[in-house]
């Protein structure tokens, strides 16, 4: 058994790997190397020489089917002797206070993991993951989750808008700086809009969550790619943690009471 943990975060834009190592015994551990390719026709390849020789189990994650395939059979093909698994969200060390719990995310539920192992035990959590969608969830004080809302990331939304007018152009939304309010073009004024309804989404999910817990100031945590330009726009404090879903699918190994 080597030393080392694989993660996988398989999302609908992005499949994110890390490699962890068992002897991190931190409240929320950090991967050593991390490798990203692209959930449609992934491409494993740059990443697989850095891999040690030793069989790894991974631990995935997964919201998006074929890009879940497409990992295990590039696993089953080049790293036979490596073990996976899929995780369900009956495997985290989590409460899941939703109906339907199995419906629910598994990056959701993770991250959820995650937070839970960094936030203060006397509140609540919120937890903003700006990927593909951004979904900003809820953990109780007692660490539950509760569900949350789910909104178009950014690149979403700038694809729907493109892809369902005529004059419209398909814009990248990778804002370097901040986008001036009022755009005096149409890729200004798009661009404005991308990021101010996603800020203002967000800002309204964080304030409408706070009123309905009604007790102790959640903590807002922050993660996923868009973090970094949506958390500075928010007039509450908040964290931003990086690997929060990696890092929470390496807490259920450690959790797992079979060694994996
Ligand atoms: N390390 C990074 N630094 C800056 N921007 C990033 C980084 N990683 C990703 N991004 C950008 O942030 C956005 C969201 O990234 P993230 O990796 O959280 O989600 P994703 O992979 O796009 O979606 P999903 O996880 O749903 O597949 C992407 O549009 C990407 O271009
Ligand atoms: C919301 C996304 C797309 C975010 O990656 C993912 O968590 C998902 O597909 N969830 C399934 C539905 C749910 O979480 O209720
Ligand atoms: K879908």
């Amino acid at each position: 058994m080597s030393g080392v943990w694989g993660a996988v975060d398989v999302g609908n834009t992005s499949i994110h790997i890390g490699l962890f190592d068992r002897a991190d015994s931190r409240p929320l551990p950090a991967p050593t190397t991390t490798f990203s390719t692209a959930s449609r026709e992934p491409d494993f390849s740059p990443w697989a020489a850095r891999l040690p020789r030793e069989p790894i189990t991974w631990n995935i994650v997964s919201v998006n089917r074929a890009g879940q395939a497409a990992f295990e059979n590039w696993l089953t093909a080049t790293r036979p002797h490596d073990h996976h698994h899929a995780l369900d969200h009956a495997e985290l060390p989590l409460a899941i206070s939703v109906a339907a719990p199995e419906k629910v995310g598994m990056d959701r539920l993770a991250a959820a993991v995650g937070a839970n192992a960094i936030r203060d035990p006397q509140r609540p959590a919120i937890i903003i993951d700006a990927g593909s969608a951004i979904t900003v969830d809820v953990v109780s004080v007692a660490g539950a989750f509760l569900g949350g809302a789910i909104v178009p990331g950014m690149k979403m939304a700038a694809r729907a808008l493109a892809g369902q007018t005529d004059m419209l152009p398909e814009i990248t939304v990778d804002v370097g700086e901040v986008p001036t309010a009022i755009g005096a073009d149409t890729l200004a004024a798009m661009r404005s809009g991308l990021f101010y309804s996603a800020v203002g989404g967000v800002r309204e999910l964080i304030e409408r969550f706070t009123a309905q817990l009604n007790g102790p100031a959640p903590q807002v945590i922050f993660a996923g790619g868009d973090a970094a330009k949506l958390a500075p726009q928010m007039p509450v404090a908040s964290v931003t943690i990086d690997h929060l879903v990696l890092g929470g699918v390496a807490i259920a190994a450690r959790h797992a009471k079979a060694p994996r």
